[in-house]
């Protein structure tokens, strides 16, 4: 029989850290009509798509392997997005956890045709867990801020990350008092 109490708490190997520009990353895609909505501007379901494929390029690059987007939450569309514009997604590791990491990513777009500087049409944070072959989650390596925009982005992102858990714990534990109270909804 295993003594539980004499047994070696199972200490993970340390994790070499990466620097942010290690894995930063920006996709450009060229809006076309097929990426509209009905009133003719882009749809944002295809932003979206572009914010998470950028984002899951970092996360991939930074974590060394597969990762799979775990939430996305505070996607802002600042500006419409327009056929014609050339939309660039850049993404960043703003944080890490032991298996999570916050990645930010910010939504540019220019006319295609024009040398006019381009406009930020919308911003939004990923969180990304990184997998192995079973699914399941896997130590990442610490993210090392380099500039000083850097660390604001991992401190505001450590902010994010525990309103995230206060707001998850809040949730469920309400839904475990209303089971208690013999609520069935
Ligand atoms: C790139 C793509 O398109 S992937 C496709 C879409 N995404 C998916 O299919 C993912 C489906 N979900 C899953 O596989 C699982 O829920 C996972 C892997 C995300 C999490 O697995 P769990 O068994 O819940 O693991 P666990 O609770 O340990 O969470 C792992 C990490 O993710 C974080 N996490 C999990 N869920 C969330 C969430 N909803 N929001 C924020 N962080 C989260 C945890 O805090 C933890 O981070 P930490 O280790 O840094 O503290």
């Amino acid at each position: 029989m295993t003594d539980q109490a004499t047994e070696p708490e199972a200490v993970e190997p340390d994790i070499p850290g990466k620097p942010t520009s290690a894995s930063r990353t920006t996709l450009s895609h060229i809006m076309t009509h097929n990426d509209t909505n009905l009133l003719g501007t882009v749809h944002g379901g295809v932003i979206m798509k572009l914010v998470d494929d950028a984002a899951g390029a970092v996360a991939g690059r930074h974590s060394g392997g597969p990762a799979v987007t775990a939430s996305m939450d505070e996607m802002a569309f600042l500006e419409p997005v327009r056929v014609g514009d050339l939309v660039h997604v850049k993404a960043q590791v703003n944080w890490t956890g032991r298996t999570s990491m916050e990645v930010g990513v910010r939504v540019l777009a220019e006319r295609w045709n024009e040398s006019d500087p381009p406009t930020q049409v919308g911003s939004a944070y990923l969180v990304f867990a990184a997998v192995d072959a079973d699914g399941k989650p896997r130590q990442v390596p610490p993210v090392i801020p380099e500039t000083d925009r850097d660390r604001r982005r991992y401190q505001e992102a450590q902010i994010r990350r525990t309103h995230r858990l206060a707001r998850r714990r809040a949730i469920r534990e309400l839904r475990e008092q209303r089971v208690a109270e013999g609520f069935h909804d």
